[in-house]
């Protein structure tokens, strides 16, 4: 997939700007806070519908302004051309129209423009708590897995509506204990089918992600480890085996989910254990160490990607290169030679060959620095 073109209008610092990147790799340079994350970030809104990191549509608007937009359009492997368009304005909330039709849920537009991003804010991903590590992983898989989009969002109903219901059954009546049956019913086969959709996207992931590690940090040996609340799951369990242990955990915990009112068990409590030489990387590992981990992280869903949809992501990569040394940022140079349309956002600018340097200052429109 290659971004031909993004126009903004009163998005973050930007009033007015035109951004044309070339097709392969492009160092976007400029001083501290003259827009360039916000540059990539008007770009992941035209292909996930969101910007960085749960930033809120408001948060994106021009200071003193009542509405933005952004107006792209993308060229697939076959040179099939997509526009995006975004529009928010405060009083009617965000629309996305795509080839001039509006879309509707926004879930529908996930996987169309195949993207991976990084940037140091995701290092909460390696070193932060368990839901940042859900999200890489539910992200990942939605991209190229529309039904597994489907079962978190049917998941998270459910399991809403079970909390609502044993947050009220300190009293147990007849009634309540059918309703909660029904519930536990739909939450586990739900539960069932997003745990075995994880377990085997990492045994694809993994093998991918050694290797790529590998050819960054030679000598470390890294592994993943799904850690399912469940307790023990077989890789090899079948959606109706993980169906039948959650309902049995659901039956040996009932009593105790009742008296903290909220269900105790599944994927919402699930985490992924990042370990390097066996032991975990955000108890032990270097700073440097994260940001390489994090790295061959983004790298290996791009390959994966790549593999399953035949297209390759945009890359957006924000400030890469701080903290990495020469040896690292040169391995992770040549993996990005591979990768397809690639911007990079840097302070300086990086003297690499086969790179399009472009200064932000000499992007076209008015810019509010
Ligand atoms: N909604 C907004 N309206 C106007 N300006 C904003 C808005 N949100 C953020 N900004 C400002 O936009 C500027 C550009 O931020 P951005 O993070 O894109 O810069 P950057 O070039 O990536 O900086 P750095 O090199 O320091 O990472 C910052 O000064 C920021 O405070």
């Amino acid at each position: 997939m290659k971004l031909q073109c993004i126009h903004y209008e009163n998005f973050r610092n930007h009033r007015l700007l035109n951004f044309e990147p070339s097709y392969g790799i492009s160092i976007l340079y400029g001083p501290n806070a003259s827009g360039k994350t916000s540059i990539l970030e008007g770009v992941h809104y035209c292909a996930l519908t969101r910007g960085f990191h749960n930033a809120l549509d408001s948060e994106c608007l021009y200071f003193s302004s009542d509405f933005f937009v952004l107006e792209s359009s993308f060229l697939d492997a076959t040179e099939r051309a997509t526009t995006v368009r975004v529009l928010y304005t405060k009083e009617k909330e965000k629309k996305i129209i795509v080839d001039k039709s509006e879309i509707k849920p926004f879930s529908r537009h996930i996987g169309r423009i195949p993207c991976i991003t990084f940037s140091p804010a995701e290092l909460v991903i390696v070193n932060g708590a368990p839901a940042e590590r859900r999200r890489f992983l539910d992200n990942a898989i939605c991209q190229t897995n529309r039904r597994y989009l489907d079962d978190l969002l049917a998941y998270k109903r459910v399991l809403q509506q079970r909390n609502a219901l044993i947050g009220q059954m300190y009293e147990k009546t007849g009634s309540q204990k059918e309703m909660l049956a029904i519930w536990t019913d739909s939450l586990s086969r739900l539960a069932a089918s997003i745990v075995y959709t994880r377990m085997q996207f990492l045994s694809s992931f993994l093998p991918l992600f050694q290797t790529l590690y590998q050819l960054l940090s030679p000598d470390e040996h890294p592994t993943i480890v799904y850690r399912c609340s469940l307790g023990k799951v077989f890789h090899d369990s079948s959606i109706d085996q993980l169906y039948s242990q959650f309902l049995v955990k659901f039956e040996e915990t009932e009593r105790e989910e009742i008296l903290r009112g909220q269900t105790m068990t599944g994927p919402h409590r699930d985490d992924l254990l990042f370990l390097l030489h066996t032991r975990e990387i955000k108890k032990y590992a270097s700073q440097g160490q994260m940001r390489i981990f994090l790295i061959a992280l983004k790298l290996s869903q791009h390959r994966l990607f790549s593999d399953i949809l035949g297209e390759k992501p945009i890359c957006l990569l924000d400030d890469l290169f701080s903290e990495l040394d020469a040896s690292h940022s040169n391995a992770i140079f040549r993996l990005l030679e591979t990768c397809g349309q690639t911007i990079i956002t840097s302070a300086e600018n990086k003297p690499y060959s086969h790179v399009d340097s472009i200064s932000i200052e000499s992007l076209k429109g008015i810019k509010e620095m």
